[in-house]
This record gives structure tokens, C-alpha cells and sequence, in this order.
């Protein structure tokens, strides 16, 4: 069953087309890592499913209905993300008490353990937390909910490394044990691409490519060699990527006859879901030392 279903769904913000005619699904009790670079629409698109911010056109279905002010929706999902706030009259363990009231599925004895385990102290007040604390007391929150739909969205603002791999290991884990469907946007793929099942990387307000991440491992690889052998070998619209620093290399579709490219001497690499991402979304703007150059 598909928990989200988005078909030539468009966001317009003062007249620029934030999201455009993005197509996607999200089947039930999947982890889905939401990719793309400052700008693509990952936070736009996460609002519209959590039902915070209405389409402009096309169609969004979350658990069948149009999520915009659904109380369905809204009783089965839950938004984690920096922009979290919480009422300073309450202390950190009145918050998980709060919480344990409003989310049915609510798991009081993780959110102590993972409290305990992050030492936070119960009489603590969310607004005097440092940025990295307050993430981690968002994502407590986030996890112990057992919403059916969890969204993060850059759920690791500020936190340090190790704090980090403590947050997906947990959400594995909790996962693992409670399955439901999670989304989780990210700049760093290659440290939540362990825990994910599908990509959705976005570029410009629409969707680039949406696989799963054995699928992104196959989709492309480096090719290296005499550049007239690659091209006699690979369509040029297949090229992702080509960098001429020390011989021929292009980033290409994954579709040619390796057996024939080791026939021309061509050497194949694997290249990781991480750069796969880095290089799709590369902008064709140049470099950063373009900037530099005054004349
Ligand atoms: N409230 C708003 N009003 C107008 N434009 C907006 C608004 N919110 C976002 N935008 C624009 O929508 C586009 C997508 O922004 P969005 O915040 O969804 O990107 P993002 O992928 O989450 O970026 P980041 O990784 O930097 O958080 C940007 O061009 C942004 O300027």
C-alpha cells in the first residue's frame, strides 16, 4: 500500500515554481532518504505531505486523503526539524508527558531511556538547550511517537558526529522493531544511506531519479580511458559526468556492455550512491574558484 502519493503536484511561492509537477509514491513501512542540494524543494515538499502547507496544483494523497488541515493526517504524522518549539512553561520530562497525552502510539520507556542515555536533565527548559541538544531532544520526540508517518527533516542540525550515528542507529533499531513509514532529508547520504530502503533525490523542484539504493548503486559507473573508445561505446545523452584531469573519465548509465568495454581497454568503477547524488545535482556553473577569478 502507498502511504503518499504525489502525481504533477506543483508549489508556486511569490511566483517561483517551488515544487514542479513532482511525481512520486512511498509505500507503507519503508525508510526513504528525501536528497538534494540547499534550495531543491525538501523542506517544501515535507510541509505539503505533513499537511502544513497547501498545494498549487495536482494532486497529493497521504493515506488516501488530500493532507492540507486533515485531522487524520495530522493524528498519524509527526514533522521533526529545527523549527520545533515547545512551550517554556513546561520542563523537558512534562514535554515527554505532554507527548505521551497527544501521540496514541507514544513509547514513554524509549523517550526515558534515550533521555537518560543523552543526559538531558528533567528539569531543563527546551529554549535554553544548545542547538545540538534541542535536535536531539526533537528527534526523543520524534522516534517515541511511533507515528505511522515520521518525517526528519535535517533531523542532525548541529548535532556533533558521534551524537549523529547514536540518532540513526536508534532510528534503525526502533524501526526495526516498531516498522512504519519514515522520510528523512539529508546532505549527508553517505551517513544515512546504511538505514535507507529508497532515494527520492531532488533538483530544482522536481524529481531527478527515486530508487531504491541498490538501484542507485547500479545506476551509473566510472568509465576511464581513451575518450573516442568511451564515445564509441556509450550514448553521449548516458554521460552524467566527465572530468579530462588525468585521461578521460565520465560518470555514464549504467546500460553499455562492460565485456565490451574491457574488450577496449576501458577500466570500470563503481561509483557510491553518494557521489551518484553529488554529481546529478552538480550545478554547471563552474567552481568556487570562478569567483576568485577578477579578470
Ligand atoms: N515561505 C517561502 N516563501 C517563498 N519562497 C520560499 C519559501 N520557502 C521556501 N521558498 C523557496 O522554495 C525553494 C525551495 O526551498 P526549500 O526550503 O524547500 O529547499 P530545501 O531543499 O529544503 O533547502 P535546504 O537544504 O537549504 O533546507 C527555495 O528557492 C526557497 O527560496
Amino acid at each position: 500500500m502507498n502511504v503518499i502519493e504525489c502525481k504533477q503536484l506543483v508549489k508556486m511561492q511569490r511566483n517561483q515554481k517551488t515544487l514542479d509537477h513532482v511525481n512520486f509514491s512511498i509505500k507503507e513501512n519503508t525508510i526513504t532518504g528525501l536528497i538534494g542540494r540547499n534550495g531543491a524543494g525538501k523542506t517544501t515538499l515535507l510541509k505539503i505531505i505533513a499537511g502544513y502547507w497547501r498545494k498549487t496544483a495536482g494532486d497529493i494523497n497521504v493515506f488516501g486523503v488530500n493532507p492540507f488541515n486533515s485531522l487524520f493526517v495530522s493524528a498519524n504524522t509527526i514533522f521533526v526539524d529545527d523549527q520545533m518549539s515547545f512551550s517554556n512553561s513546561l520542563s523537558l520530562l512534562d514535554l515527554l508527558e505532554e507527548a505521551g497525552r497527544f501521540y496514541p502510539n507514544w513509547d514513554m520507556s524509549l523517550a526515558k531511556r534515550l533521555f537518560d542515555y543523552f543526559g538531558f536533565l528533567p528539569n531543563q527548559i527546551h529554549e535554553n538547550l544548545s542547538k545540538g541538544k534541542k535536535s536531539t531532544f526533537n528527534m526523543i520526540i520524534g522516534l517515541a511517537a511511533h507515528c505511522p508517518l515520521t518525517i526528519f527533516d535535517e533531523p542532525t542540525t548541529g548535532m556533533d558526529v558521534s551524537v549523529r550515528k547514536d540518532f540513526y542507529r536508534a532510528l534503525l533499531k526502533d524501526y526495526l522493531e516498531h516498522p512504519r513509514t519514515i522520510i528523512i532529508s539529508s546532505h549527508h547520504l553517505e551517513e544515512v544511506e546504511d538505514l535507507l530502503e529508497d532515494i527520492l533525490l531532488i533538483k530544482d523542484g522536481r524529481v531527478h531519479l527515486h530508487l531504491t539504493v541498490d538501484g542507485f548503486k547500479e545506476y551509473a559507473v566510472g568509465l576511464r580511458g581513451n575518450s573516442a573508445l568511451i564515445y564509441q561505446l556509450v550514448n553521449e545523452e548516458d554521460v552524467l559526468y566527465t572530468n579530462r584531469v588525468g585521461g578521460e573519465y565520465v560518470i555514464v548509465k549504467n546500460t553499455f556492455s562492460h565485456q565490451q568495454a574491457k574488450r577496449l581497454g576501458l577500466e570500470i568503477s563503481p561509483v557510491t550512491p553518494n557521489d551518484l547524488c553529488v554529481y546529478l545535482t552538480n550545478t554547471t556553473k563552474g567552481g568556487i574558484d570562478d569567483v576568485f577569478k577578477t579578470s
